[in-house]
């Protein structure tokens, strides 16, 4: 039988801490983070600057690791596999969205958008034409040839998010992805992001300060000082969603 919060069904993290440096310099940035995040649901990560909320997500998606506690992600043990393993279920299951945006400065917008895919066995022929797909998505059809170096920083992180989501990540892992867009483009990208979370077998988890996303969320998951202050659960007005994209489309 598994309950709504069984790690099996979405992230579980227990007792989480992580320490950055030592002596002097050392931060505890994560100060024991209990949280379970049920699937199907958009969730934002909000708090004040420095509380630990990058760290958290870095730990959940794998990309970090935390100096006590455990992350179960899909009911597995992501500490307890090596780093083969670790690096192959990320690939397949999870997509961060940095708030860098990370992208490669030697390929184009549709190279970038389909790395996840090229890992992942796809040809490069099929990667590439699933990749115009998504970044027409995101508005940047006409843009598919260009280096990161001739895209403006909303445009790259455009092209960021259609290279988070390409590959239908099961954990989506979203770092401020609103923070270089204007308001239509934010509110284009929260749309795309809530249709990938909120089917029944998915988790989508959002950092954001920006108030504009808050509407977004199923669930806002509040932190200060390395550790969770509260999480709360709101009703969605999608059609009010909905028709606020049309008119900004308009
Ligand atoms: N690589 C690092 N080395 C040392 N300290 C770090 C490192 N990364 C983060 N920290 C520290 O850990 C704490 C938590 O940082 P983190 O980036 O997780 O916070 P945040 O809530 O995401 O902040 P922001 O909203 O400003 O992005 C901060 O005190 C930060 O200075």
């Amino acid at each position: 039988m598994v309950s709504e919060n069984s790690p099996d069904r979405g992230v579980s993290c227990k007792g989480l801490t992580k320490e950055y440096g030592q002596g002097q310099s050392r931060v505890l940035a994560l100060r024991g983070v209990e949280l379970d995040i049920p699937p199907g649901k958009l969730n934002l990560l909000t708090g004040p600057s420095g509380c630990g909320k990058t760290t958290l997500i870095s730990v959940i998606a794998g990309t970090l690791n935390p100096t006590a506690g455990e992350v179960f992600v899909f009911g597995i043990n992501l500490n307890r596999l090596s780093k083969k393993k670790v690096t192959a279920f990320r690939a397949k299951n999870i997509g961060f969205v940095f708030q860098q945006f990370n992208l490669l400065p030697a390929l184009t917008a549709q190279e970038n958008a389909s790395v996840p895919l090229v890992i992942n066995g796809w040809t490069k022929a099929t990667a590439l034409k699933r990749a115009a797909d998504v970044l027409r998505s995101v508005g940047l059809g006409d843009r598919l040839n260009s280096l990161p170096s001739q895209l403006s920083g909303g445009q790259q992180q455009r092209v960021a998010i259609a290279r988070g989501l390409i590959h239908e990540p099961r954990l989506l892992v979203c770092d401020e992805p609103t923070s270089a867009v204007d308001a239509a483009s934010g509110h284009a990208i929260m749309q795309l992001i809530r249709s990938v979370a909120i089917l029944p077998n998915r988790v989508a988890i959002v950092v954001t300060h920006d108030q504009r996303v808050l509407p977004f969320g199923d669930r806002i998951i509040a932190m200060e000082d390395g550790h969770v202050l509260s999480v709360k659960n709101q009703e969605i007005d999608v059609a009010r969603l909905n028709g606020k994209l049309e008119l900004e489309n308009a």
